[in-house]
């Protein structure tokens, strides 16, 4: 199996425009690379163009969904491999389980979420996996400023802040994810 990232972004469709061509860039990027997509399986929003552009060059896109959002007909019907779980936890397990990195798109609650729990994980140890944000118009500039300023307070240690990696374009972040050379 190729090397496969874990792309969180966004869901909500009101987003601006260039975002999902953001989204569409990065699908693009990872199938010229010759990589796999993992996401969360839906169709809609910025999750659905990156999906969407990852088949279009090619690449085979794992997609993983709570059984309550295949309800709701946001699964993605084109998705080459679709792994339907029944809870949120359930969907971020295997999502990590099934990626080699992770990339951060522009996003909202769930990809927050989804963003702080690999980036806990990997400052504690328990992977050693790359967690990158692609950031290329300050989105998270004012949670990355706080989040400074809890390691000048002492709450967060410089290490655990330089583990994740913001890029400010495609090509650095996929460079981010690229899987490590072997030495
Ligand atoms: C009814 C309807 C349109 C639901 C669409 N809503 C969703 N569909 C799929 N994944 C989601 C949804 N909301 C949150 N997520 C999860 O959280 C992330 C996006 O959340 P958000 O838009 O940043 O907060 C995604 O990476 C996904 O794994």
């Amino acid at each position: 199996m190729s090397h496969a990232v874990c792309v969180y972004c966004a869901s909500n469709s009101g987003v601006p425009r260039h975002y999902l061509d953001l989204a569409d860039d990065v699908g693009a990027g990872l199938a010229a690379r010759g990589w796999s997509l993992v996401w969360g399986g839906a169709s809609v929003a910025m999750m659905g163009a990156v999906s969407r552009a990852a088949r279009r060059g090619g690449a085979h896109t794992l997609g993983v969904i709570p059984q309550g959002l295949v309800d709701l007909e946001v699964a993605d019907p084109g998705a080459d491999e679709l792994v339907v779980v029944d809870t949120m936890r359930e969907r971020k397990r295997v999502m990590d389980e099934r990626a080699q990195a992770f990339l951060a798109l522009p996003g909202g609650l769930g990809t927050l979420e989804e963003l702080f729990e690999v980036w806990t994980a990997g400052y504690l140890r328990m992977h050693a996996k790359p967690v990158v944000v692609l950031d290329p118009d300050d989105h998270y500039a004012g949670l990355l400023e706080w989040c400074r300023s809890l390691a000048a307070k002492g709450f967060v240690s410089p290490e655990s802040l330089d583990f994740l990696r913001v890029t400010r374009d495609v090509e650095e972040a996929l460079d981010a994810v690229a899987p490590a050379q072997p030495v």
